[in-house]
């Protein structure tokens, strides 16, 4: 167990360091010539797979399109280089927008159609790649195949088999590091939450679309730069490398070594490469034995290798005592809040014929509690739902400090100030406490990919202070100490804490808390009720949606009382108390129950 922990002290980004190192070492080893070119084959497809990775496994957009970005990068680069430009950063450099195109194009109306259109338009583009090649045989050789290609060269300089070796593992050891680099920050966080819900992304100032579009075309590049690296590998471009069988085999590396993972991809090429090169049978079974690998990998380890890997790491953490760094779980003072002022008047929304809300109507001011209730099915998911921008109201008006965000799209309306959280807490799997807390952040401080790509000083600067605001919210919500642990882990009372914690960070307006209280004991309740307060008393405008009537009458400030879709009742507490139709319509107790103000209401 010694021995374990040493292995943890070591930063992660050395043993990729040493493999990178060991590959680049391996023909002043005496590697002969079959052995390098099964390890260029192996990254070329590894370089395939990780894109596959970023945008299936990350991003959680369902598209083998891969394959075709490949061809397309492959094509160009051959294209390029009997035209005269053999250099190969030119190839690469080409190839990689090459395959960005086709990615952003493909991705738009398959990003646009949604469902599953994405997964339906890859799935064509690889189909499309023979037909693509034929109509353009005068360019592309056509079912004969493109060849001629005149070696590369690098500045001047032709390559060598031996140069060019050097040239496809330094490739590939920079799209790893930059690969690394994207889903290690705040983007990579985001593709996560995303992959998780659409909802919840928007809800933290995201647009779903162009964060998706992004995870799809991304994950094109490594495509493009793979096809170059092949096509000034054999120096002949064929249709049979961008078979659909091909694109089978890169899922399958994917799902074997594990989609959510970096270097996953390399192991998951290296066995598919490695039974390709081996074996006739495997070549003849190719398909059984994906399928086989897509069960060991989806089924069986359930995340891949790399996802087994990582559950014996925890395993071996724990038992050599290598603990995520605890920290005490001191309390720091709410930073005061800008609040904002929302109206809601006179909105309606049908559902079909399902008149949800008829006339709903309320103000929630700064430095207050607004709190909204109603029997069930009385429309106030509804409302929050239609302040957040998830529907469309039919009629009425829904303004913040005057401006109508009615008609804003969620993401924007999230930007303007409005966060919140929701009754069954979206806490995407995978990532940790201080990074679902960061996450709310992503739109209050923008930073580039190519910011997170080279680490630029910018970048470093918002990364600290996403850790700084996220440990300070963790503070205050009281789960500092456990910033390092995987939050889809944590028991409910926990969650809807973290999810407080993550709409805090977004520095919020308004602050929605959609049922926040329910499903927690009555300690969390406490808790709960005291962070709602100093949020409250910070300055943020506060709209509680909850059932809990006793919490309700304790913390608000103002209640509205919601009765099939419209206000029933509006006012302070002892008036809502009081009030003989509440008690009638809404809470259905007798005096003596209402006035003891601790009877629930589930
Ligand atoms: N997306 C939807 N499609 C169709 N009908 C919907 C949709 N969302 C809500 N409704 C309907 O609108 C009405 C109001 O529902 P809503 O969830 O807003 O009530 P609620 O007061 O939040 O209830 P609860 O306390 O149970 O959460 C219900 O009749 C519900 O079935």
């Amino acid at each position: 167990m010694k021995a374990w922990a040493a292995l943890r002290a070591v930063p992660s980004w050395v043993y990729p360091a040493l493999l990178g190192a060991l590959l680049l070492a391996l023909p002043f080893l005496g590697a002969d010539y079959g052995l390098t070119r099964q390890v260029e084959l192996t990254l070329i497809m590894a370089l395939i797979v990780s894109g596959l990775n970023l945008s299936l496994g990350y991003a959680g957009q369902l598209a083998i399109g891969q394959v075709a970005m490949y061809a397309a990068g492959a094509y160009t680069a051959a294209i390029i280089s009997k035209a005269g430009t053999t250099d190969l950063l030119v190839h690469l450099l080409v190839a990689g927008l090459a395959a960005l195109v086709v990615g952003i194009l493909t991705g738009i109306p398959g990003l646009r159609l949604g469902s599953w259109s994405l997964a339906m338009t890859s799935f064509f583009l690889v189909l499309l790649v023979p037909d693509v090649v034929t109509i353009l045989e005068e360019h592309t050789g056509g079912a004969h195949g493109l060849s001629g290609i005149p070696p590369a060269t690098l500045f001047g300089y032709q390559l060598g088999p031996e140069q060019f070796y050097f040239c496809v593992v330094a490739v590939t050891i920079l799209w790893f590091a930059a690969f690394r680099n994207i889903v290690a920050s705040r983007h990579g966080i985001a593709f996560q939450v995303l992959k998780q819900s659409p909802v919840l992304a928007s809800s933290v100032g995201m647009s779903v679309f162009r964060t998706k579009l992004a995870g799809y075309a991304i994950g094109a590049v490594p495509a493009g730069l793979a096809g170059a690296l092949f096509a000034n590998l054999d120096l002949f471009v064929s249709l049979d490398a961008f078979s659909f069988h091909v694109a089978t085999g890169a899922l399958a590396a994917s799902i074997l070594g594990g989609s959510v993972s970096v270097y996953g991809a390399l192991l998951g090429a290296g066995v598919v490469e490695y039974g390709n090169s081996q074996s006739s049978s495997f070549q003849e079974y190719s398909l059984v034995f994906f399928g086989l690998f897509l069960l060991i990998g989806g089924v069986l380890m359930s995340g891949g290798v790399a996802g087994a890997a990582r559950k014996l790491a925890a395993r071996l953490d724990r038992a050599a005592g290598v603990l995520p760094g605890a920290k005490s779980g001191t309390e720091t003072e709410i930073a005061p809040i800008t609040g904002g002022t929302m109206e809601v008047t006179g909105v309606a929304k049908a559902f079909g014929g399902n008149q949800a809300l008829t006339n709903a109507a309320l103000r929630a001011e700064p430095g207050r509690v607004t709190a909204l209730i109603g029997p069930n099915g009385s429309g106030k998911t509804t409302l929050l739902n239609l302040v957040c921008g998830y529907y469309r109201r039919d009629a009425g008006t829904i303004t913040l400090d005057g401006k109508e965000i009615g008609t804003a799209a969620t993401h924007a309306i999230a930007r303007l100030g409005v966060a919140r959280t929701f009754q069954t807490p979206l806490i995407p799997p995978g990532i940790t406490v201080r990074d679902v807390v960061a996450s709310g952040r992503y739109t209050a401080e923008p930073a580039s990919f190519g910011g997170a790509i080279l680490r630029t000083r910018r970048f470093r600067r918002v990364q600290r202070r996403d850790r700084e605001r996220a440990g300070q919210a963790l503070a205050l919500v009281g789960l500092d100490h456990l910033a390092d642990t995987e939050a889809a882990t944590l028991p409910l009372g926990m969650r809807r804490l973290l999810e407080v914690a993550r709409a805090l960070v977004a520095e919020p307006k308004v602050l929605l808390l959609d049922e926040v209280a329910s499903g927690l004991d009555e300690a969390e309740v406490e808790t709960l009720a005291a962070l709602i307060r100093r949020i409250r008393d910070a300055g943020c405008t506060v709209i509680l949606v909850e059932h809990n009537f006793g919490l309700v009458l304790s913390l608000a400030d103002e209640i509205v009382v919601l009765a099939r879709g419209s206000v029933l009742a509006s006012g302070t507490p002892a008036e809502i108390e009081a009030d003989p139709r509440v008690r009638d319509e809404y809470l259905g107790v007798t005096d003596d129950s209402v006035t003891t103000g601790k009877e629930g209401h589930a």
